[in-house]
């Protein structure tokens, strides 16, 4: 099997600033934003709609430059996409014409690592996903739940340090949204690879999240932090759980206001 990384996926945020500006117009997007998310940790950022959340994350990818500020993973100033960063957006971005084995093995193919090892690499996933069966299935033959399950493991089959996820449950339905979570937990749990996460849904980042970070608008910024102390190995109960419910309150007034 691919090793696990052998460096740690800590993100350091420091005076982060982003200023979108074309000759007519100039727009603050980001102002002195500094976060430090630890190694194996699972941060989820919410806020309302154009706060900012998505630039902060196309920053840490490396798909966006900052207008100022530094932005680091462990300790290296990022300066372009990398296969440290594995990434899952909304939209499902499986290539069409690639089986979903081949879309996990994408990047490791890239890498250059022998066909044997893909394929222990990509048979361990589809198990952790739990599409053994779908492993010559295209992604048109899938639904929106299993194309997302598909775009998880091929992030993690590269073995990131960190994993950068907008919005990825953001388009399915209630339920399989909620069976996306449990999975996702669970990958995490195995894997123990830092995790940034966005999300507009407060239940989502509770049930999933370590710490939440609240963020606001005009200009973009931090404006509160929580530490969620529920237990790990959570399961759909914990919904019910005082200390759910009580931040899941909180959470909801902060982001009213
Ligand atoms: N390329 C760009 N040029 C100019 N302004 C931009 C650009 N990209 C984003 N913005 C602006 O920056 C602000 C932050 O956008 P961003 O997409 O990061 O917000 P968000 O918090 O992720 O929103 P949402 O929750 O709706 O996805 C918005 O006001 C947006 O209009």
């Amino acid at each position: 099997m691919l090793a696990a990384p052998s460096k740690s996926g800590t993100i350091e945020i420091k005076g982060l600033q982003k200023v979108y500006e074309s000759k007519k117009s100039r727009f603050e997007a980001l102002r002195d934003i500094d976060l430090t998310i630890g190694e194996n940790e699972f941060l989820t950022i919410v806020g309302p709609s154009g706060c900012g959340k998505s630039t902060l994350l196309r920053m840490v990818a490396g798909l966006d430059e900052p207008s100022g500020g530094s932005l680091q993973v462990d300790g290296e100033e990022i300066i372009g996409p990398g296969a440290d960063r594995g990434m899952v957006f909304q939209g499902y971005t499986l290539f069409p014409w690639l089986t979903v084995r081949e879309n996990i093995e994408y990047g490791l193919k890239l890498k250059g690592v022998s066909i044997l090892e893909r394929r222990k690499i990509s048979n361990y996933f589809l198990k952790v996903i739990r599409l053994e069966s779908f492993d010559k299935s295209y992604p048109k033959q899938l639904s929106g739940g299993m194309k997302q399950r598909v775009a998880i493991a091929r992030a993690l089959a590269n073995r990131p340090r960190v994993l950068l996820m907008d919005e990825p449950f953001g388009a399915l339905d209630a339920q399989t949204k909620l069976e996306m979570q449990e999975m996702l937990l669970e990958v995490w749990e195995k894997e123990k690879t830092t995790v940034l996460f966005i999300t507009h849904d407060i239940d989502e980042a509770i049930f999933l999240s370590q710490r939440i970070v609240v963020m606001g608008a005009g200009p973009g910024r931090i404006l509160k932090e929580f530490r969620v102390e529920l237990p790990e190995g959570r399961t759909p109960e914990v919904r019910e759980h005082p200390d759910f419910l009580a931040l899941k309150r909180e959470l909801g007034q902060l982001l009213k206001h």
